[in-house]
């Protein structure tokens, strides 16, 4: 980990958009770029293939501390995500996953297992974090923060749109049901609940594309780090 790399947080709610704007941006700026929900994710499906119950904290924080997981990037650019020896990158983005990582993410000792993970992805010449304490725990003294948010049925709407074009039967009244439920635990636990830091820039993306979104948070990490 190299202290003196610069970091942008992007944390917010499911489907606001905050992994498509990371991604981008890092790419803009030839940064690092890390998908903390992916952890959470990938411990989520650990859990399921291990038979452990998700809410069952001294089960789960040795699972999470030990977790034999790797990631890397494909020659098309695309990330990839082998667990316990298996290529698990699309088998995490289920909804399923994700109200199971939702679940294991609520537990204290599990996020404590899982910092110093996410904070060795902090290399030169920097690293745009996308999650939902990115800016309030894990890198609290980043310089850039932004708190991207849109509301649930936005959410839900861009949901159906990247499920149903990825051949997937879903239903839009189930996944705003699944985004509300996710809003709710991730807002409401006790450590590290889904919230913008003090210092945090907050955009709500509802009425804004993915360009004017990348553009506005360009600019203002431009003018706070002073980019050329
Ligand atoms: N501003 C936007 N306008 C329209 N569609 C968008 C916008 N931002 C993102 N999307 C689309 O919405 C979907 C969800 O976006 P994305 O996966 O980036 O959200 P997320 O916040 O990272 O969600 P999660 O936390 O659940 O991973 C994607 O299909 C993405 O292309
Ligand atoms: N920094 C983070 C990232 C993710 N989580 C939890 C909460 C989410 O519901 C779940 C899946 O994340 P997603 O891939 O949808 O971004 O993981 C968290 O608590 N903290």
């Amino acid at each position: 980990m190299q202290q003196d790399a610069a970091v942008i947080t992007i944390d917010g709610p499911s489907g606001s958009g905050k992994g498509t704007l990371s991604r981008l941006l890092a790419e803009k700026l030839g940064w690092h770029f890390l998908d903390s929900g992916a952890i959470y994710r990938v411990l989520a499906l650990a859990a399921i293939h291990h038979q452990i119950d998700p809410e069952d904290e001294a089960a789960v924080q040795p699972l999470a501390a030990h977790l034999d997981v790797q990631f890397s990037i494909d020659d098309d650019g695309e990330v990839r995500i082998i667990l316990e020896g298996e290529n698990v990158s699309s088998t995490i983005r289920t909804e399923e996953v994700g109200a199971v990582a939702s679940k294991v993410a609520a537990l204290p000792r599990v996020r404590e297992a899982l910092l110093r993970r996410q904070r060795a992805f902090k290399e030169a010449p920097g690293l745009v974090a996308d999650g939902r304490d990115m800016g309030t725990v894990v890198f609290p003294q980043a310089q850039v923060k932004i708190f991207l948010t849109a509301s649930a049925e936005v959410r839900a709407e861009r949901r159906f749109l990247q499920l149903k074009n990825k051949g997937f039967d879903v239903k839009i009244g189930d996944l705003l049901n699944d985004i509300q439920a996710r809003d709710e635990r991730d807002t409401n636990r006790a450590t590290a609940p889904l919230v913008a830091a003090a210092d945090a820039l907050v955009l709500d993306s509802s009425d804004k594309d993915i360009t004017q979104v990348l553009d506005e948070v360009y600019q203002y990490a431009q003018s706070k780090l002073k980019l050329v």
